[in-house]
């Protein structure tokens, strides 16, 4: 139970919370979200003319969070590593803030960011459920990772192999709670009560949390996973209904600035086309070939035959023109489709098998549609 928890407290500025007692940044960071949260509590966001974005300043999501805008043609110019703030030049009302992934959402709470990069965990965590935080972007395709429990593979939890088994363990009291390390102090708790064990203490650390169990400072622990090492190599295990959410890089937004700021949708719509214009021709490959037929539309049935090949709208199929004894013909045509990277060599066999040859693949930089549907929703969701 969080109240008997010694390391935490109650928040005094938001008294459903507790807080880590030896964290009294988080408490500082409280009051400035407060002054920031009055300025546009009452529907205003603060006044100024740019835009801004916020970036991971560092850690392992910066890297390619720069890498990714690259790839859009969205480059930050960026000097120094040391100085926060850079431009994109594509995007001339648009400030880059280079800021730790908690901060770009807390600073998104508080009406000092419009935009931001983080993982969707962090979002999770320090968005609280907050309605003003809106996710335009759910699938960046890097950070990957998961939030689970794990528990040692010894021991009393030999046996112990899902959350139900967790729960009905007779060993958990309200004077011998579950004891759970974890950093993740809004959804550790949230998902702990959810999943019916009432029964638990909350400890939390910045790092390394996986000695916890070894070290005899907790029973459990809540903590990122992605290649799965940290846990085997410290001897803990995940169980069943363990998972608290899965986790990528995300682009979120404030939904008051979204609204307010003209400027901020506009410049909203041009990342996201060029994000998913990007990340969708990133899966897929150009692929064309030639193919003897009689007429283009004969060459179609034969292409539209096989499953693979049928592209985003179908095949572009162009006559082959030839000249042959001083005339002009076409015996021959070309086909182009767009394939995904995974399904090409099955793709090439099906072109050969309805006699395609020369078949040239080629990558893709990016697919415009003509809009995306994840706008659409923005705009929905907006209410615009
Ligand atoms: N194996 C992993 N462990 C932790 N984070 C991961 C992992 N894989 C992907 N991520 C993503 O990277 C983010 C962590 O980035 P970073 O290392 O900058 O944060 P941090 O170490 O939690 O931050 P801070 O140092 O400010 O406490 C996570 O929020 C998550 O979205
Ligand atoms: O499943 P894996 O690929 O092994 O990754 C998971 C580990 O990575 C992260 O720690 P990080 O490397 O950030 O170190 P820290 O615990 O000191 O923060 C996370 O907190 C886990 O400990
Ligand atoms: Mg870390």
């Amino acid at each position: 139970m969080l109240a008997s928890n010694p390391n935490l407290t109650k928040c005094p500025f938001f008294p459903t919370r507790y807080v880590p007692i030896s964290r009294s940044f988080h408490i500082t960071c409280c009051v400035s979200q407060l002054q920031s949260a009055a300025e546009v509590v009452n529907g205003r966001v603060p006044e100024r003319n740019e835009i801004r974005l916020g970036l991971p300043s560092k850690g392992r999501m910066a890297a390619d969070t720069l890498d990714l805008l690259k790839d859009c043609q969205l480059s930050v110019k960026h000097v120094n590593p040391r100085q926060y703030v850079a431009q994109i030049p594509q995007l001339s009302d648009l400030e880059v803030w280079f800021q730790r992934p908690k901060d770009i959402v807390r600073k998104l709470l508080s009406g000092d960011l419009d935009l931001g990069i983080a993982g969707f965990d962090t979002v999770s965590e320090y968005g609280q459920g907050n309605e003003d935080l809106i996710i335009v972007h759910d699938a960046l395709d890097y950070g990957d990772c998961h939030l689970s429990l794990a528990i040692p593979k010894y021991g009393i939890f030999e046996n112990i192999n899902s959350m139900k088994d967790l729960a009905q363990m007779p060993q958990w009291t309200e004077e011998k709670p579950l004891r759970v390390a974890t950093g993740f102090t809004y959804l550790g708790p949230k998902f702990m009560k959810e999943n019916g064990l009432n029964h638990v203490s909350f400890s939390t650390a910045d790092g390394a949390l996986e000695a916890a169990p070894a070290m005899g400072i907790a029973d459990a622990i809540l903590d990122l996973v992605s290649s799965g090492i940290t846990l085997k190599e410290n001897n803990l295990k995940e169980i069943e209904g363990g998972v608290v959410l899965r986790s990528q890089a995300v682009l979120v937004a404030s939904k008051r600035s979204l609204i307010q700021r003209k400027s901020a949708l506009d410049t909203t719509h041009e990342i996201l086309e060029r994000l998913e214009a990007h990340l969708r021709a990133e899966g897929q490959f150009t692929v064309t070939a030639n193919m003897r037929g009689s007429s283009a539309e004969e060459v179609a049935e034969r292409v539209l035959s096989q499953p693979s090949l049928s592209g985003l709208q179908g095949p572009t199929i162009s006559p082959v023109f030839c000249k042959r004894d001083g005339q002009i013909s076409s015996d021959y045509y070309a086909i182009v489709i767009c394939v995904p990277k995974k399904a090409l060599y099955k793709s090439v066999q099906q072109l050969r098998a309805i006699g395609g040859s020369g078949v040239l693949v080629s990558p893709l930089t990016y697919i415009f549609d003509e809009e995306t549907p994840r706008w659409r929703e923005l705009l929905s969701a907006l209410g615009l």
